[in-house]
């Protein structure tokens, strides 16, 4: 079938990741349903995948945490622009969605850190991500040594870890089902804010 283009001038898709998001939590119980795959180009030019977890999403965008001397916030304070991707097998539902990355606040990640166990905020001080470990042995001495340091103390958020808010562009739904159907959505922001709509149902052959 053709494209059939159209504006809906109050329409945030948002919304729609919102009720997708919630069906594969509550309806097809995936396993990890915030779990998201992130795509950066880095500095050598080529595009590097990974999967992070979904913390938060509002109207702004998605945000993720990580380590900002990591690649990936690497290569986003080179080029912010990213593509990140939900698949949920249970029910046959993708959705990509490219977006600009830029770090939240520092006291917006502080107050996630001070939430998070104290075995994560350890850990955040122990891995030096990206970087490639001598020995677990070495990464669990690590370990033991910031224990050692924060023993019946508040441990602090460290200094290189911390946030970045994907806020979107383009969105594409994708939704498959046995019968062979494809269905697309997709949704791009314009200039004035709103968004575009584009829906393509496709015969597929998997
Ligand atoms: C299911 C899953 C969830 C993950 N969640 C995160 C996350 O939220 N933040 C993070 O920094 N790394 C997370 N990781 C590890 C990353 O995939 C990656 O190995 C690490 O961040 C280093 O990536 P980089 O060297 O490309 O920056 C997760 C891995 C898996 C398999």
């Amino acid at each position: 079938m053709g494209p059939n283009k159209n504006i809906e001038a109050d329409y945030n898709p948002m919304q729609q990741f919102q009720k997708w998001f919630y069906e594969a939590d509550n309806l097809y119980h995936e396993r990890e349903p915030n779990a998201m795959s992130i795509t950066t180009i880095g500095i050598d030019n080529y595009p590097k995948s990974r999967m992070v977890l979904l913390k938060k999403y509002t109207w702004e965008g998605f945000v993720f945490y990580t380590n900002y001397k990591s690649d990936k916030a690497i290569a986003i304070n080179i080029n912010p622009k990213v593509n990140i991707l939900f698949n949920w097998g249970n029910s046959g539902r993708m959705i990509q969605v490219y977006g600009i990355a830029s770090k939240i606040t520092r006291t917006e990640s502080e107050n996630y850190f001070d939430l998070r166990p104290r075995g994560s905020k350890i850990s955040a001080w122990a891995s030096q991500q990206s970087k490639p470990v001598a020995s677990r042995i070495v990464l669990e001495k690590q370990l033991e040594t910031y224990e050692r340091q924060f023993k019946n103390k508040e441990i602090p958020k460290p200094e290189y870890w911390g946030g970045f808010i994907v806020k979107p562009k383009e969105f594409h739904f994708f939704e498959a089902n046995f019968g062979g159907i494809r269905l697309h959505e997709s949704y791009r922001l314009q200039e004035d804010y709103s968004w575009s709509k584009n829906t393509e149902l496709n015969l597929t052959i998997h």
